[in-house]
């Protein structure tokens, strides 16, 4: 085993991947080790890879810690998971509980009429009683049982069932109640019969009218109930128990597996029922008086008898023999009872059918929010670079534990200093806890008050349209803006506010997000303010689905947004809806007409065909929605901001989507991190006004500084509290902006290293040959001094790529370009990620550069800066002067005397001074972005189709420190 173990040979590029090092490394310390290996592919024995594990100890150790904090946080999560699934189903259980208790009592009560000597006329009344309740829980009706009601409340049960799966859990648990009512009654009974006199008998003949309810319990089961497993008291029934339970079992599955097939089965079992009811009152000649009696006797039979031996087979065999004796006249009645049942729909029923779902919805969402609660406790949400102090505070530990944590991690942090990402997430693990990052402006949210029941109205609905370039978003708009939807709003919207409001009938106003597109619907989202309510959905008859419009499907689907769609140019001859619709289908967006759940209207923009209906469609849907909002007068205020601009007159002017109460003049404020206090508030018509509503745009004027799209504007309670807010939010903006600024910098390094930030300098190699990569790679290497290290973490042949600089950026690297450059892509990446990105021509140079950095002396005072850059798109031969290149300017501007170099795939091939500059035939001082050019190089005339031509000028810049 042993020696198997000694013969295995290990790649050298796996050992750097279980390190997390680069192979070029691991395979420079084989080397170094007089491993005679080619490449990282080259395969080590067992003694040199424990050699590399013991080289890299620490790399090893950190992949080991950081596993281990992975499994943790893994742990924790599922943790968290367990307790929130635990705690609901926990609640649940109360809850079914509680609602067996509620209906107990009229089965103990009913238990003890049945003793009562003079019990004729008490049971009828105590069993409408029990009836009464047990439809009162059913279905809430409020009014005393009738002689139909047992049918009505079947039939709404049933109607219920099929709306939601809860009702049947429910119907169960009052199922099971009656049963176990049934059992009792029938244990009792057999007592009474044997000890009571004669004349008591007559009360357990009427007891069987308990099997009233059983008809309610019939048709919520589909099935005559049994045996009921002996719930309470004497044992007899457990001889059946098993037989009875296993089909109980199966009886509740099949419920819950209930499709529509079953409904229809319950259905007709129900008229059976009825039918059975019906017959044995005839029989009994007491028909109409009191119906709760004759399927009470009918069944009378069952419990007797069936306590200990029917099954749910002969009551089955019984009912289908019973069939042929159907009275039409019942059936009839009974099929009227259920559709009226059903048309009730529209009445008081489905009211209250909804109130008693929106009260389930209620229930369940606010179990869903207690779970999440309790599984929020243990998330400590935090900004980046929180402080140890600050942390503690939120943890409830004191800011000496992190310290001392910290010091055990091996971390030397004092109360003030700001961690980093990282250590943060590693200390409150320590703790216990689990870090989530939150910005300033979460952080310092503002508490709102909850919402009042009676401040909830119904508000407009926001829409925003998407769809395809060109396909008419704009054109919609623009007619919805100008058009006299109303009459009297023609023409009145002129301005680009950013959203506006629309009244289309009967006082009914849309508000229009007026950012076609879904960058905007997807920017605002992203930061956090899901404002659209329904997406329109733009696509034009005359052309196809298009990979735009699957796009903002998908958009819109993310959001959970509805979608109307709106086919548009259905007035061009060659427009084909149905071909749209099909490859809507196809998207995932089924057209209602087709059976979908998504509005369709057919369009035509220009001509404003289709328009208003369109509009209905769109107010039906935001009907269905029920959106409300709180329009209350006496709560702060709260909105979103659209968008923003600087008026050279009046300041910041900022277009605010209204969400909650009314935004009056006057009314101090934050929008995220800037305040003000509304000095004047305006229509989309430019018409001053005093306050705006829920979902109201309205352009708001008083703003310190210029707010983002997407920023919520909180009214606060006074202007103090608005600058205290503002403030607070402002340090951390500034605190995030300058820890961001030390990414690691040559020019900062030295400090980083003397606060103890920095151990490692981690680098990125790209350079025009292998053989520069090398030597470059071997200088780095050998700089190092005790409290710092060089790590190239990737080294490559040919220009600076995206993923160069995601790769710097995520471990915080230098780049080094040696005689490369980065694509356009990289270098905006780069500036984006404000990454150091370093280029030079001599290794000396940059070995220098990197020695005087990890000293503290680096002091780079010269910087270039990029201009732009050309393409050459063409090369003229021009005599005497040489290979001239027909340029077109990509981007930026290139001067006469700019300095400029040649790059062909990303190397660079060239580094000196333009010669010539042209526009056509003449000398131009400089030519602009987009524009055409010839250029020449000083002593340079090697210029190919595709090369870039990258102007820069060298400036000096100030050193940071
Ligand atoms: N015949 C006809 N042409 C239309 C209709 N709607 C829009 N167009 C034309 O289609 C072209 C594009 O319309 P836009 O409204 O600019 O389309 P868009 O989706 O906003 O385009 P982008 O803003 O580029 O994304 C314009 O030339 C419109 O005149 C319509 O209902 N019928």
């Amino acid at each position: 085993m042993a020696i198997e173990e000694m013969e295995k040979k290990y790649r050298i590029s796996d050992i750097a991947r279980e390190l997390q090092v680069s192979p070029q490394e691991v395979l420079q310390f084989v080397k170094l080790e007089g491993g005679k290996v080619a490449s990282t592919s080259s395969m080590v024995d067992q003694g040199m890879r424990e050699l590399i594990f013991g080289h890299f100890s620490n790399e090893k150790k950190m992949v080991d810690e950081t596993m281990k904090i992975r499994q943790e946080k893994q742990r924790r999560l599922s943790r968290l998971e367990e307790q929130s699934r635990k705690t609901y189903e926990k609640e649940r259980q109360l809850k079914e509980t509680l609602h067996s208790a509620s209906v107990a009592p009229a089965v103990h009560e009913e238990k003890k009429e049945l003793f009562v000597p003079e019990v004729k006329p008490v049971v009828p009344e105590t069993d409408e009683l029990v009836l009464a309740k047990q439809v009162e829980e059913i279905e809430q009706i409020e009014e005393p049982v009738q002689l139909e009601q047992p049918v009505l409340t079947d039939q709404t049960d049933r109607a219920d069932r099929a709306d939601q799966t809860d009702q049947t859990d429910q119907a169960d648990r009052t199922d099971q109640a009656d049963r176990t009512d049934r059992t009792d009654q029938a244990d009792q009974v057999d007592q009474p019969v044997q000890e009571e006199p004669l004349e008591e008998a007559p009360v357990p003949k009427e007891l069987p009218v308990k099997e009233e309810p059983s008809v309610n319990e019939q048709l919520v089961s589909f099935e005559t109930p049994k045996n009921i497993g002996g719930l309470t008291v004497i044992g007899t029934l457990d001889m059946h128990s098993p037989f009875d339970r296993s089909s109980e079992a199966e009886r509740k599955k099949k419920n819950r597996k209930k499709n529509f097939k079953e409904q229809a089965d319950a259905l007709k079992s129900e008229f059976d029922t009825t039918v059975k009811e019906e017959v044995a009152a005839d029989e009994k000649g007491t028909v109409k008086k009191k119906p709760a009696k004759p399927p009470g006797e009918t069944n009378a039979a069952a419990p007797a008898g069936t306590a200990s031996t029917a099954g749910a087979q002969p009551i089955k065999k019984g009912k289908k023999k019973k069939k042929p004796d159907v009275n039409d006249k019942v059936i009839s009645a009974n099929i009227r009872t259920t559709i009226s049942g059903m048309d009730d729909s529209g009445g008081t029923g489905s009211r209250q059918k909804f109130r008693k779902l929106r009260k389930i919805e209620r229930e369940r969402e606010s179990e869903a929010a207690e779970a999440f609660r309790e599984s929020q406790q243990m998330i400590v949400r935090v900004t980046e670079y929180a402080s140890p102090h600050e942390l503690a505070d939120l943890m409830g530990v004191t800011a000496k534990d992190i310290i001392q944590k910290c010091f055990s991690l091996g971390k030397f942090v004092t109360i003030n200093q700001r961690l980093d990402k990282e250590s943060i997430e590693l200390i409150a693990l320590e703790f216990g806890f689990e870090a989530e990052f939150i910005s300033e402006v979460e952080a310092t949210a503002v508490l709102i008050e909850a919402d009042e029941p009676e401040d909830m109205q119904i508000r407009p609905p926001v829409i925003t349209i998407m769809g395809h370039v060109d396909h008419g978003k704009t054109s919609l708009l623009d007619y919805i803006r100008n058009s006299n939807v109303v009459a009297g709003e023609s023409g009145g919207i002129t301005q680009h506010i950013g959203a506006y409001e629309v009244t289309v009938e009967a006082d009914r106003k849309i508000t229009f997000l007026d950012t076609p597109g879904h960058e905007a619907f997807t920017a605002m989202r992203a930061r956090g303010a899901q404002v659209t309510d329904i997406v329109i959905l733009v696509v034009a008859a005359d052309d196809s689905v298009m990979p735009q419009t699957i796009e903002a499907i998908n958009h819109a689907k993310a959001a959970g947004v509805p979608i109307v769609v709106a086919i548009n140019k259905v007035d061009k001859p060659e427009a084909n809806p149905e071909k749209i619709k099909t490859q809507l289908s196809e998207a995932g967006v089924l057209v209602e007409e087709w059976g979908g759940e998504h509005q369709c209207q057919e369009i035509s923009a220009k001509k404003g065909i289709g328009i208003a209906e369109l509009m209905e469609k769109v107010l039906a849907e935001a009907e269905i929605r029920e959106l409300k909002g709180n329009f209350s007068r006496d709560i702060n205020a709260s909105g979103i901001i659209v968008e923003s601009e600087l008026d050279k007159g009046k300041g910041v002017i900022s277009t605010v989507l209204v969400q909650r109460g009314f935004l009056k003049i006057g009314d101090p404020f934050v929008a995220g991190n800037t305040m003000g206090k509304i000095r004047a508030l305006m229509d989309e018509r430019g018409k001053r006004i005093l306050f705006a509503g829920p979902s109201q745009p309205v352009r708001v004027l008083g703003f310190e500084d210029l707010p983002q799209s997407g920023d919520v504007l909180t009214v606060m309670s006074s202007d103090r509290d608005a600058r205290d807010l503002a403030q607070k939010r402002q340090v951390i903006r500034r605190e995030h902006e300058f820890r961001r600024s030390t990414r690691v910098k040559l020019d900062s390094i030295a400090r980083q290293i003397k606060e103890g930030l920095m151990k490692e300098l981690s680098m990125i190699i790209k350079a025009d040959t292998d053989g520069s990569i090398q030597a470059l790679a071997d200088g780095l290497m050998k700089i190092q001094n005790e409290e710092v290290k060089v790590q190239i973490i990737h080294q490559g042949v040919g220009q600076i790529t995206e993923t160069d600089v995601l790769l710097a950026a995520a471990s915080d690297a230098i780049i080094i370009g040696f005689r490369v450059r980065p694509n356009v892509n990289a270098k905006k990446l780069a500036e984006k990620e404000d990454l150091d990105v370093r280029f030079y021509s001599v290794i000396y140079h940059v070995l220098e550069d990197v020695e005087k950095a990890l000293e503290g002396m680096l002091s780079p005072e010269l910087h270039e800066e990029s201009l732009g850059s050309l393409e050459v798109r063409q090369v003229f031969r021009v005599p005497k002067v040489g290979n001239v290149g027909g340029c077109y300017m990509l981007e930026g501007k290139v001067f006469r005397d700019s300095k400029v170099r040649l790059l062909r795939e990303g190397v660079q091939i060239y580094d000196g001074q333009l010669d010539a500059l042209r526009r056509f035939k003449d000398d131009v001082k400089e030519v602009d972005a987009g524009y055409e050019c010839g250029v020449s190089l000083k002593n340079y005339d090697d210029i190919k189709v595709g090369d870039i031509v990258e102007a820069y000028r060298i400036v000096e810049k100030k050193r940071k420190l």
